[in-house]
């Protein structure tokens, strides 16, 4: 059954508890910048169209949707870093995120996309592909030097039109304790520019990509599960943990020697952009408040859930996170829980030392011996 908002809702820790106030001061003077994370994608331009009509534009860019969830769910200790670039048609600047988290200015245009959804009233199966993107504008590659020259807790790779190169993901493993990728990042190629249609978005072969090397010290890949076969489970499992959403189906996870599937919430779905992106945010806030990689997938679907609710970056209000359900016996557990994993595996750093899905057998933080 399908875990209600109350049970996520009570996987957060409210803000009004004394003790967790306390605690979290106490962290912050522990640890101070220790958890900062690394955010690395472009913010873009999303055209919405149905029947040919445009029906939204709106903000777009994985880290736009993940900068929204890491502002409105991340511990109060956790900061992050944006890399992001945009033209000078850039439109959305005063919008939150980018307002937070501004972008480095370039003389290209925009990334943008256009989204042809299909008439249908409903997709009939949860996987099928929801729309068809075209990249109309490409802004520039983020480069490695435009990385901050400093060490981070985590890193998000976030691209959504090839703008990590696989140079940038490889300073984002040197500069980062654990980073976490979309595989949209990886494996979107571009085809040629159809007469001002802008170029398909279509995918290519993970292992075929010079991204396929860096996977072993990556710590989780997202996929959708329209990218799943292009990721290569089976081979990409045996080298850092792999996540496949599933839509309204929720997601599983896969790693070296075992798989779980992790619930989904209901939500009644008006625009499923940045659903994976929103995701993916929603999980890594879970690692940061200790959870075990299954725990903090209740979280990403949460967040996945919540963003096919919206049409663009959703606005999240701070009390959808600190329901009076943690009152209730189910919240209660769930509390316990993550205080239990804290003092497990506590730091996100935590990651890149040991593997935190071997949590799912319920056996402890296990010491990393696959090299
Ligand atoms: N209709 C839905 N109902 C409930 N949850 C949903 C729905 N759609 C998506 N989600 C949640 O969001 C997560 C990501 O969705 P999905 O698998 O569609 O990602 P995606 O295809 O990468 O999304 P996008 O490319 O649109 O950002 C799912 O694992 C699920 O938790
Ligand atoms: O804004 C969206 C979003 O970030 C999606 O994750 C990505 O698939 C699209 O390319 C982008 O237009």
């Amino acid at each position: 059954m399908a875990p209600s908002p109350a049970a996520v809702a009570a996987a957060m820790p409210p803000a009004a508890d004394p003790e967790r106030e306390e605690e979290a001061e106490q962290q912050q003077t522990k640890w101070g910048a220790a958890l900062e994370g690394l955010v690395v994608g472009s913010y873009c331009h999303d055209v919405l169209l149905r029947g040919g009509r445009v029906v939204g534009e709106t903000l777009g860019g994985a880290a736009a949707f993940v900068s929204n969830v890491l502002d409105a769910a991340s511990p109060p200790e956790a900061s992050f870093a944006v890399v992001s670039k945009v033209g000078p048609d850039f439109a959305y600047a005063s919008a939150p995120a980018p307002a937070r988290h501004p972008s480095l200015l370039c003389p290209a245009p925009t990334t943008s996309f256009h989204a042809r959804f299909s008439d249908a009233v409903a997709s009939p199966a949860a996987h099928a592909p929801d729309r068809q993107l075209r990249r109309v504008h490409a802004c520039d590659p983020i480069y490695p030097d435009d990385l901050p020259e400093r060490r981070f807790a985590y890193g998000l790779a976030v691209g959504v039109a090839g703008e990590v190169l696989p140079e940038t993901l490889e300073r984002m493993i040197r500069l980062c304790r654990a980073v976490l990728v979309d595989a949209q990042a990886l494996i979107r190629a571009f085809d040629a520019d159809g007469g001002g249609g802008g170029a398909a978005v279509r995918h290519m072969a993970l292992e075929g990509t010079p991204y396929a090397r860096l996977l072993q010290r990556v710590a989780f890949l997202k996929a959708s599960s329209e990218e799943a076969p292009y990721v290569g489970v089976e081979t990409a499992r045996r080298r850092c943990c792999v996540i496949v959403t599933e839509g309204r189906d929720g997601c599983r996870l896969y790693w070296e020697g075992g798989e779980a599937r992790v619930a989904p919430f209901p939500a009644v779905q008006v625009d499923p952009t940045g659903a994976g992106d929103s995701y993916l945010a929603g999980f890594a806030v879970g690692l940061l408040w200790g959870l075990s990689a299954t725990d903090a997938a209740l979280l990403g679907n949460f967040f996945g859930a919540a963003a096919v609710s919206q049409v663009g970056v959703p606005t999240f209000h701070p009390k959808m996170l600190q329901g009076k359900a943690w009152a209730h016996g189910k919240g209660r557990r769930a509390a316990g829980r993550i205080q239990h994993q804290r003092r497990r595996c506590g730091r996100v750093d935590a990651w890149a030392r040991h593997h935190p899905w071997e949590e799912m057998g319920d056996r402890g933080c296990q010491t990393n011996t696959r090299g």
